[in-house]
């Protein structure tokens, strides 16, 4: 589903080039459920945005069902991102004025169908989340380990081929995180797949395969 091919990215940096990835490859498959570990400064965050086509590499390619993303144009990659892919960051970045149901709805609003379809699928995502019954409060309302599954539920809402986590549970106490990872483990369950960055080895065991980056590489080639 993925593959890249000697992703190398550099960052301009007052001293010269910062080398953050130095010439990775990794294929991800169809359903699988990858955690991507290694120190601070390793590339992990570095990797997740470009294979979540959000970052141009510097060198290399990425494929994503058979499609090299990075020879989009700017519009291609977003309609690309918008058809294939969710993602979850560490701050949740909901809408503080909207309810949940408003917030889960929002990557739909570009799309063509009614207003009863889009609250009818947001609605379902938020069940599978586990909040049916918070759809109509407020996130200053809601726990932070529900403002994540609100996050999840509105990353998932269009059923992307690829759901992206950078640290999701980076601002939960070990047991909500324990809550929010099991969600992860259930939506691969239901055959989602999944790609996270995390520092937190207790989230690696959820996963099916973690691969670890160190100063750029993977420190295990993947196979
Ligand atoms: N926009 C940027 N400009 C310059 N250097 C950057 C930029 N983003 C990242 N870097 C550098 O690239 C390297 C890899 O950073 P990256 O954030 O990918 O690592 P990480 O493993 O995700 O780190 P952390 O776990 O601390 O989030 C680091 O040396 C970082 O300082």
């Amino acid at each position: 589903m993925i593959t890249t091919s000697n992703v190398t990215k550099n960052y301009p940096s007052g001293a010269g080039n910062v080398a953050a990835l130095k010439g990775v490859d990794l294929t991800v498959e169809t359903g699988e459920f990858v955690c991507i570990m290694g120190q601070s400064g390793s590339g992990k965050s570095t990797l997740l945005t470009i294979l979540g086509g959000m970052c141009h590499p510097s060198a290399g390619s990425v494929e994503v069902d058979g499609a090299a993303i990075y020879s989009l144009n700017d519009d291609g990659l977003a309609d690309f991102r918008a058809g294939h892919f969710g993602f979850v960051f560490q701050s949740f970045h909901l809408v503080p004025y909207l309810t949940a149901l408003e917030n889960v709805m929002l990557p739909l609003a570009p799309l063509k169908m009614s207003a009863l379809e889009k609250q009818q699928l947001a609605s379902d995502a938020l069940t599978r989340v586990g909040l049916a019954d918070c759809a109509g409060r407020l996130p200053s309302r809601l726990s932070g380990g529900e403002q994540e599954r609100v996050a999840i539920a509105r990353a998932v809402v269009n059923r992307p081929a690829i759901l992206f986590a950078d640290e999701p549970t980076g601002n939960l106490d070990s047991a909500t995180s324990d809550q929010v990872m099991g969600l992860f483990a259930e939506l691969h369950q239901a055959g989602q797949t999944i790609v996270m960055v995390t520092h937190n080895p207790d989230n690696g065991r959820y996963a099916q395969r973690t691969i670890r980056l160190k100063d750029g590489l993977l420190d295990t080639p993947d196979s």
